[in-house]
Protein backbone atom coordinates (compact mmCIF):
# COMPACT_ATOMS: atom_id res chain seq x y z
CA UNK A 1 0.00 0.00 0.00
CA UNK A 2 1.04 3.61 -0.50
CA UNK A 3 0.51 5.08 2.82
CA UNK A 4 0.01 8.89 3.49
CA UNK A 5 1.08 9.82 7.08
CA UNK A 6 -0.31 12.98 8.78
CA UNK A 7 1.50 13.60 11.80
CA UNK A 8 5.21 12.50 11.61
CA UNK A 9 5.92 12.87 15.52
CA UNK A 10 6.25 9.94 18.33
CA UNK A 11 3.39 7.87 16.41
CA UNK A 12 3.92 9.10 12.82
CA UNK A 13 7.78 7.68 12.95
CA UNK A 14 6.75 4.03 14.84
CA UNK A 15 4.25 3.25 12.14
CA UNK A 16 6.52 3.99 9.20
CA UNK A 17 8.76 1.59 10.23
CA UNK A 18 6.45 -1.14 11.06
CA UNK A 19 4.63 -0.21 7.77
CA UNK A 20 8.28 -0.38 5.80
CA UNK A 21 8.53 -4.19 7.56
CA UNK A 22 5.29 -5.10 6.66
CA UNK A 23 5.83 -3.81 2.56
CA UNK A 24 4.47 -0.67 2.27
CA UNK A 25 5.21 2.17 1.31
CA UNK A 26 5.66 5.52 2.40
CA UNK A 27 4.43 8.80 -0.08
CA UNK A 28 3.60 11.37 1.93
CA UNK A 29 5.08 12.95 5.16
CA UNK A 30 2.79 15.67 6.70
CA UNK A 31 3.80 17.74 9.58
CA UNK A 32 3.11 20.96 11.47
CA UNK A 33 4.38 23.18 8.43
CA UNK A 34 3.01 21.51 5.80
CA UNK A 35 -0.24 22.85 5.58
CA UNK A 36 -0.79 22.33 1.92
CA UNK A 37 -0.15 19.02 0.65
CA UNK A 38 -1.21 16.59 -1.97
CA UNK A 39 -2.77 13.05 -0.55
CA UNK A 40 -4.40 11.70 -3.44
CA UNK A 41 -1.46 9.54 -4.65
CA UNK A 42 -1.78 7.49 -1.34
CA UNK A 43 -3.83 4.20 -1.00
CA UNK A 44 -4.36 5.26 2.65
CA UNK A 45 -3.54 7.68 4.78
CA UNK A 46 -3.04 7.35 8.88
CA UNK A 47 -3.47 10.28 10.78
CA UNK A 48 -1.80 10.82 14.37
CA UNK A 49 -1.33 14.51 14.60
CA UNK A 50 -2.49 17.09 16.92
CA UNK A 51 -6.27 17.53 18.33
CA UNK A 52 -6.52 20.92 16.77
CA UNK A 53 -5.22 19.52 12.60
CA UNK A 54 -7.19 16.23 12.83
CA UNK A 55 -10.41 17.68 11.36
CA UNK A 56 -8.64 19.34 8.72
CA UNK A 57 -6.40 16.19 8.05
CA UNK A 58 -9.47 14.06 8.01
CA UNK A 59 -11.97 16.37 5.62
CA UNK A 60 -8.95 16.35 3.33
CA UNK A 61 -8.84 12.82 2.70
CA UNK A 62 -12.39 12.57 2.26
CA UNK A 63 -12.48 15.19 -0.44
CA UNK A 64 -9.09 13.51 -2.30
CA UNK A 65 -11.37 9.97 -1.69
CA UNK A 66 -8.59 8.42 0.15
CA UNK A 67 -9.51 6.35 3.28
CA UNK A 68 -8.09 7.50 6.50
CA UNK A 69 -7.33 5.79 9.67
CA UNK A 70 -7.43 8.70 12.71
CA UNK A 71 -5.79 7.84 15.74
CA UNK A 72 -5.63 11.95 17.12
CA UNK A 73 -7.34 12.26 19.78
CA UNK A 74 -8.96 14.97 21.72
CA UNK A 75 -11.26 16.84 18.50
CA UNK A 76 -14.15 14.06 19.23
CA UNK A 77 -16.62 16.72 19.78
CA UNK A 78 -16.10 16.70 15.95
CA UNK A 79 -16.61 13.41 15.23
CA UNK A 80 -20.54 13.70 13.93
CA UNK A 81 -19.27 15.87 11.61
CA UNK A 82 -16.86 13.80 9.77
CA UNK A 83 -19.76 10.73 9.92
CA UNK A 84 -21.68 13.16 7.78
CA UNK A 85 -18.59 14.16 5.32
CA UNK A 86 -17.75 10.80 5.03
CA UNK A 87 -20.83 9.38 4.06
CA UNK A 88 -21.79 12.68 1.83
CA UNK A 89 -18.46 11.55 0.27
CA UNK A 90 -18.87 7.97 0.16
CA UNK A 91 -15.43 7.27 2.06
CA UNK A 92 -13.61 4.81 3.63
CA UNK A 93 -13.13 6.14 7.88
CA UNK A 94 -11.90 4.66 11.10
CA UNK A 95 -11.44 6.20 14.66
CA UNK A 96 -10.22 4.29 17.34
CA UNK A 97 -8.62 6.41 20.56
CA UNK A 98 -6.43 3.02 21.02
CA UNK A 99 -5.42 0.55 17.71
CA UNK A 100 -3.79 -1.43 20.41
CA UNK A 101 -5.05 -5.11 20.43
CA UNK A 102 -4.29 -5.07 23.99
CA UNK A 103 -6.57 -2.64 25.02
CA UNK A 104 -8.98 -3.28 22.65
CA UNK A 105 -9.39 -6.43 24.36
CA UNK A 106 -9.06 -4.35 27.43
CA UNK A 107 -12.28 -2.65 26.31
CA UNK A 108 -14.40 -5.47 26.18
CA UNK A 109 -12.74 -6.64 29.69
CA UNK A 110 -13.81 -3.37 30.96
CA UNK A 111 -18.01 -4.28 29.77
CA UNK A 112 -17.80 -7.27 30.91
CA UNK A 113 -16.41 -6.02 34.64
CA UNK A 114 -18.90 -3.17 34.37
CA UNK A 115 -21.66 -5.60 33.34
CA UNK A 116 -20.86 -8.20 36.72
CA UNK A 117 -20.39 -4.86 39.18
CA UNK A 118 -23.63 -3.61 38.06
CA UNK A 119 -25.24 -6.84 39.83
CA UNK A 120 -23.81 -6.06 43.22
CA UNK A 121 -23.88 -2.96 45.52
CA UNK A 122 -21.67 -0.71 47.53
CA UNK A 123 -18.36 -0.45 44.90
CA UNK A 124 -18.25 2.89 43.02
CA UNK A 125 -16.26 2.92 40.14
CA UNK A 126 -12.91 5.55 38.92
CA UNK A 127 -10.41 5.48 36.35
CA UNK A 128 -6.98 6.49 35.91
CA UNK A 129 -4.72 7.12 33.13
CA UNK A 130 -1.14 8.28 32.95
CA UNK A 131 0.86 9.72 29.92
CA UNK A 132 4.19 11.22 28.88
CA UNK A 133 4.59 14.98 29.92
CA UNK A 134 4.28 15.53 26.26
CA UNK A 135 0.51 14.67 25.84
CA UNK A 136 -2.01 18.05 24.35
CA UNK A 137 -5.22 16.38 25.83
CA UNK A 138 -6.48 15.01 29.22
CA UNK A 139 -8.05 12.84 29.24
CA UNK A 140 -6.91 10.50 26.89
CA UNK A 141 -9.41 9.41 24.60
CA UNK A 142 -8.73 5.58 25.91
CA UNK A 143 -10.11 6.32 29.42
CA UNK A 144 -12.99 8.47 27.36
CA UNK A 145 -13.70 4.72 26.12
CA UNK A 146 -13.70 2.98 29.06
CA UNK A 147 -15.63 5.55 30.38
CA UNK A 148 -17.88 5.46 27.45
CA UNK A 149 -18.45 1.59 28.37
CA UNK A 150 -18.97 2.09 31.67
CA UNK A 151 -21.84 4.54 30.86
CA UNK A 152 -23.30 2.60 28.64
CA UNK A 153 -24.21 -0.54 31.33
CA UNK A 154 -24.44 1.12 34.57
CA UNK A 155 -25.92 4.08 36.02
CA UNK A 156 -23.15 6.64 35.49
CA UNK A 157 -24.30 9.35 33.34
CA UNK A 158 -21.37 10.84 32.43
CA UNK A 159 -17.51 11.37 33.16
CA UNK A 160 -15.52 14.84 34.45
CA UNK A 161 -11.86 15.12 34.66
CA UNK A 162 -10.73 15.15 38.41
CA UNK A 163 -13.90 14.77 40.24
CA UNK A 164 -16.86 12.40 40.51
CA UNK A 165 -20.00 12.06 42.24
CA UNK A 166 -22.75 9.32 42.44
CA UNK A 167 -23.64 9.75 38.71
CA UNK A 168 -19.80 10.57 37.39
CA UNK A 169 -17.21 8.63 36.83
CA UNK A 170 -14.03 10.30 37.85
CA UNK A 171 -11.39 10.36 35.62
CA UNK A 172 -7.57 11.05 37.07
CA UNK A 173 -5.30 12.57 34.87
CA UNK A 174 -1.09 12.18 35.57
CA UNK A 175 1.65 13.42 33.14
CA UNK A 176 4.91 11.59 34.06
CA UNK A 177 7.51 11.42 31.83
CA UNK A 178 7.85 9.27 28.84
CA UNK A 179 4.95 7.06 30.40
CA UNK A 180 3.34 5.45 26.69
CA UNK A 181 0.49 5.23 28.11
CA UNK A 182 -1.51 3.55 31.12
CA UNK A 183 -5.13 2.73 32.22
CA UNK A 184 -6.59 1.38 35.33
CA UNK A 185 -10.35 1.10 36.21
CA UNK A 186 -11.24 0.48 39.93
CA UNK A 187 -14.72 -0.34 41.32
CA UNK A 188 -13.94 0.91 45.43
CA UNK A 189 -16.06 -0.59 48.25
CA UNK A 190 -15.67 -0.01 52.33
CA UNK A 191 -14.11 -3.80 52.41
CA UNK A 192 -11.77 -3.75 48.93
CA UNK A 193 -11.17 -2.40 45.81
CA UNK A 194 -10.75 -4.64 42.20
CA UNK A 195 -8.65 -2.94 39.87
CA UNK A 196 -8.19 -3.95 36.22
CA UNK A 197 -4.93 -2.08 34.44
CA UNK A 198 -3.63 -2.06 30.64
CA UNK A 199 0.17 -1.12 30.55
CA UNK A 200 1.83 0.11 27.12
CA UNK A 201 5.60 -1.04 27.38
CA UNK A 202 6.19 1.17 24.09
CA UNK A 203 3.95 2.49 20.97
CA UNK A 204 4.45 -0.55 18.98
CA UNK A 205 1.27 -2.01 19.28
CA UNK A 206 -0.57 1.42 18.76
CA UNK A 207 1.09 1.46 15.71
CA UNK A 208 0.70 -2.02 14.41
CA UNK A 209 -2.63 -1.63 15.03
CA UNK A 210 -3.19 0.99 12.62
CA UNK A 211 -1.31 -0.42 10.03
CA UNK A 212 -3.57 -3.33 10.70
CA UNK A 213 -6.64 -1.25 10.23
CA UNK A 214 -5.39 0.83 6.94
CA UNK A 215 -4.54 -2.58 5.60
CA UNK A 216 -7.90 -3.92 6.67
CA UNK A 217 -10.07 -1.09 5.04
CA UNK A 218 -8.53 -1.38 1.42
CA UNK A 219 -11.44 -2.00 -0.74
CA UNK A 220 -13.75 -1.25 2.01
CA UNK A 221 -16.80 1.81 2.26
CA UNK A 222 -17.73 3.16 5.60
CA UNK A 223 -17.44 4.02 9.00
CA UNK A 224 -15.96 1.49 11.26
CA UNK A 225 -14.58 0.97 14.40
CA UNK A 226 -11.28 -1.41 15.66
CA UNK A 227 -13.78 -3.74 17.11
CA UNK A 228 -14.48 -4.19 13.24
CA UNK A 229 -11.02 -4.97 12.17
CA UNK A 230 -10.25 -7.45 15.09
CA UNK A 231 -13.61 -9.14 14.58
CA UNK A 232 -14.21 -8.74 18.23
N1 LIG B 1 -5.24 6.00 18.76
C1 LIG B 1 -4.09 5.51 19.24
O1 LIG B 1 -3.85 4.30 19.31
C2 LIG B 1 -3.05 6.48 19.69
C3 LIG B 1 -3.30 7.82 19.59
N2 LIG B 1 -2.32 8.71 19.88
C4 LIG B 1 -2.65 10.10 19.59
O2 LIG B 1 -1.97 10.45 18.39
C5 LIG B 1 -1.63 11.82 18.41
C6 LIG B 1 -0.15 11.99 18.09
O3 LIG B 1 0.60 11.40 19.13
P1 LIG B 1 2.21 11.48 19.12
O4 LIG B 1 2.76 10.99 17.82
O5 LIG B 1 2.64 10.85 20.38
O6 LIG B 1 2.42 13.07 19.22
P2 LIG B 1 3.65 13.92 18.68
O7 LIG B 1 3.52 15.27 19.32
O8 LIG B 1 4.92 13.17 18.85
O9 LIG B 1 3.36 14.05 17.12
C7 LIG B 1 2.38 14.87 16.58
C8 LIG B 1 2.93 15.41 15.29
O10 LIG B 1 1.90 16.11 14.58
C9 LIG B 1 2.53 17.22 13.99
N3 LIG B 1 1.60 18.24 13.55
C10 LIG B 1 1.33 19.45 14.09
N4 LIG B 1 0.42 20.12 13.33
C11 LIG B 1 0.13 19.28 12.29
C12 LIG B 1 -0.72 19.40 11.16
N5 LIG B 1 -1.44 20.50 10.93
N6 LIG B 1 -0.81 18.34 10.30
C13 LIG B 1 -0.07 17.24 10.52
N7 LIG B 1 0.77 17.09 11.56
C14 LIG B 1 0.87 18.10 12.43
C15 LIG B 1 3.52 17.71 15.04
O11 LIG B 1 4.48 18.55 14.47
P3 LIG B 1 5.31 19.58 15.41
O12 LIG B 1 6.06 18.73 16.40
O13 LIG B 1 6.19 20.27 14.43
O14 LIG B 1 4.29 20.46 16.06
C16 LIG B 1 4.08 16.38 15.52
O15 LIG B 1 5.18 15.97 14.72
C17 LIG B 1 -2.10 12.34 19.75
O16 LIG B 1 -3.38 12.93 19.61
C18 LIG B 1 -2.20 11.10 20.61
O17 LIG B 1 -3.11 11.22 21.65
C19 LIG B 1 -1.09 8.33 20.32
C20 LIG B 1 -0.79 7.02 20.47
C21 LIG B 1 -1.76 5.98 20.19
O1 LIG C 1 -0.96 10.52 23.52
C1 LIG C 1 -0.64 9.33 23.66
O2 LIG C 1 0.54 8.99 23.80
C2 LIG C 1 -1.68 8.30 23.62
N1 LIG C 1 -2.87 8.66 23.28
C3 LIG C 1 -4.01 7.84 23.12
C4 LIG C 1 -5.10 8.26 24.07
O3 LIG C 1 -5.30 9.47 24.25
O4 LIG C 1 -5.78 7.40 24.63
C5 LIG C 1 -3.68 6.37 23.15
C6 LIG C 1 -2.53 5.97 24.02
O5 LIG C 1 -2.96 5.87 25.33
C7 LIG C 1 -1.33 6.88 23.88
Amino acid sequence: MKIALLGYGKMGKTIEKIAIERGHIIVLKVDKDDTSYDVSQADVAIDFSIPAAAVNNITNCFNANVPVISGTTGWLDHYETMVDLCKEKNGSFIYSSNYSLGVNLFFELNKKLAKMMSTVEGYDVAMEEIHHTEKLDAPSGTAITLAEGIIEISDKKSWKLDTGDHNTICITSKRIDKVPGTHTVTYSSKVDDIEITHTAHNRSGFALGAVIAAEWLQGKKGIFGMKDVLGL
